[in-house]
């Protein structure tokens, strides 16, 4: 199988060579497509590669037939509709280390250009003029630098900070006054850092809760003279609210790698002799776009291929040596929950997972998507996946609880499904024999022992002489083979189950025949 990867922005060819050298990729390098023109190639492509610029909306996911994975060869996801990709099944990776310590060196240089003026400087310079008094600028030195999200970038921000000579101080949502002790700097609340700050620098995500942190509201907070650095996202801070901060002389410089729109033209900002910008060149180093470029290429290949990414953005991460554990079971949830979704044509109201034994001591979301995706697909079909199984559960009303519970029947391991509907509850249980594979070991209340593959038939029947017979002379009658077949029952005389094992798939007037004979009540066919 060959998978198509549409590349629409510039990647680093350095960095790609993973996907030249998979074998099974088939690149296609198309940049600056206009919004019709990826609507048009997108159905096409199995992958799609990105920077900030491709504007990967709602409309182009869902007319993606075919896509399996986004890969943002960066950090920033807000040109993604994460919310459209998980709920069309969708993984979106990003690659957050690789240009971390370019846009901390991109920062310290747009913080050091602003303090001293150089590109407006530079700029009168190339204009033959020569003008020191102009462009007296500020020390770095004992000035207070505050940061606004001390992530990745903001901590790499800080320690350079740290190495001019600044105080530092900080805000975010997880620092704490015992981490920040650690990195020798201070820390406290936006409002505290916006006060002490003689020079601010983002560093959040654009999210919805930091759309326009720093507004109006937030300037009115600041020293007189405060100066300021994004190098974050546009929109994190107000724009109209800065170019009034700067007119009003509020602010007396700002620094920015980023804008609202982008790319910008003409804009009110560059008209300020305060301001300095750079065209979004945080990670544009020959460094940071082969690293990013090699992260994101090495996860899409992996997700490709059907395997788990290293920096997935909506599916929760699952650590290496979790995922060691947990692999070898994801085969029987996803089994059990098609065996389930086969047994009865009622709506599914809830589903409960019970994780026994070994299970119990593991981490097991990853199984919990994986057994709802395996019960969804007889509906929804391939479309569901484990990246928006949950939402599509949720979407249809039915409610998954997660139990881990410390009876296992005997096993070493022992995952239960149950499903409840109108007509009441069905269960069905599984277990991974050690060096013989998955096995159903109970449905209902009947116990098993069936390999969860291939055509079976599970027939209810009245525990009487003959039952079986009749049906194994009806199967033979319509030349299908029996591999192998399995009884349960409650008591002699009671009610009881087969479950056979058959070469082919029953035909409806087949099933039909066999609820026709003495004894039998229902026969069910389970193609997994
Ligand atoms: N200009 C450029 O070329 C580049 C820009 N970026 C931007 O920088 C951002 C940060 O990157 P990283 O540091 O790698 O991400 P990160 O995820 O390591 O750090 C973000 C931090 O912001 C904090 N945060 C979230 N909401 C906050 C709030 N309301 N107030 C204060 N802090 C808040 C988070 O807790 C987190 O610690 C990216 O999301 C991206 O948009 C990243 C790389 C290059
Ligand atoms: O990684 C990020 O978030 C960036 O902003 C870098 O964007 P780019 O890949 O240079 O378009």
């Amino acid at each position: 199988m060959t998978y198509k990867v549409l590349i629409s922005d510039p990647l680093s060819e350095d960095g790609i060579f993973p996907l030249r050298e998979a074998g099974d990729v088939e690149i296609v390098l198309e940049t600056d497509l206009s919004k019709e023109l990826l609507l048009e190639r997108i159905p096409d492509f199995d992958a799609l590669l990105v920077r900030s610029q491709t504007q990967v909306t709602r409309e182009v996911i869902e007319q993606a037939a075919n896509l399996k994975v986004i890969g943002r060869a960066g950090v920033g996801v807000d040109n993604i509709d994460l919310e459209a990709a998980t709920e069309n099944g969708v993984i979106v990776v990003n690659a957050p280390d690789g240009n971390t310590n370019s846009a901390a060196e991109h920062t310290m240089a747009m913080l050091t250009s602003l303090a001293r003026k150089i590109p407006q400087a530079f700029y009168a310079l190339k204009q033959n003029r020569w003008d020191r008094k102009k462009y007296v600028g500020v020390e770095l030195k004992g000035k207070t630098l505050g940061i606004i999200g001390l992530g990745r970038i903001g901590a790499e921000v800080a320690a350079r900070a740290k190495g001019q000579r600044m105080n530092v101080i900080a805000y975010d949502p997880f620092l704490t006054e015992e981490k920040a002790e650690n990195m020798g700097i201070g820390y406290g609340t936006f409002a505290e850092v916006l006060q002490a700050a003689d020079f601010i620098t983002v560093h959040t995500p654009l999210l919805k809760e930091t759309k326009h942190i720093i507004n109006k509201e937030a300037f009115a907070m600041m020293k007189d003279g405060v100066q300021i650095v994004n190098c974050a996202r546009g929109g994190i801070i107000d724009e109209d609210a800065l170019y009034n901060a700067i007119v009003e002389k509020k602010v007396a410089g700002a620094a920015l790698d980023v804008f609202e729109q982008e790319p910008i033209h003409h804009h009110k900002l560059l008209e300020l002799p305060e301001v300095i910008a750079t065209p979004h060149l945080g990670a544009s180093t020959i460094e940071a776009q082969k690293n990013v470029a090699i992260d994101v290429s090495h996860d899409v290949i992996t997700i490709l291929r059907g395997g788990l990414a290293q920096s997935p953005v909506n599916i929760p991460s699952v650590p290496q040596e979790v995922m060691k554990k947990i692999e070898p079971y994801f085969y029987l949830s996803e089994k059990l929950g098609a065996f389930l979704a086969r047994l009865g044509n009622e709506v599914v109201e809830e589903i409960w997972i019970y994780y026994a034994g070994d299970l119990a001591e593991i981490e097991v979301t990853p199984l919990t998507r994986n057994t709802v995706k395996g019960l969804l697909k007889r509906h929804l079909g391939d479309h569901v996946n484990t990246v928006n199984a949950a939402f599509l559960a949720e979407k249809k009303g039915i409610t998954i609880h997660e139990q881990k519970t410390s009876s296992t029947k005997g096993f070493t391991n022992l995952l239960t499904v149950e499903t409840k509907s109108k007509s009441g509850k069905r269960k069905v249980a599984g277990t991974l024999l050690n060096g013989l594979g998955a096995r159903i070991v109970k449905v209902d209340h009947y116990s098993m022992d069936v390999v969860p593959e291939g055509h079976m038939v599970l027939i209810h029947h009245k525990d009487q002489p003959g039952a079986i017979g009749r049906v194994g002379s009806l199967l033979a009658k319509n030349d299908v083979n029996i591999a192998t077949m399995q009884v349960g029952r409650t008591e002699i005389g009671g009610d009881a189950i087969m479950m056979l094992v058959i070469d082919k798939q029953l035909e409806q007037h087949e099933l039909d025949q066999l609820q026709e004979l003495t004894d039998i009540y229902h026969a069910t066919a389970v193609d997994l």
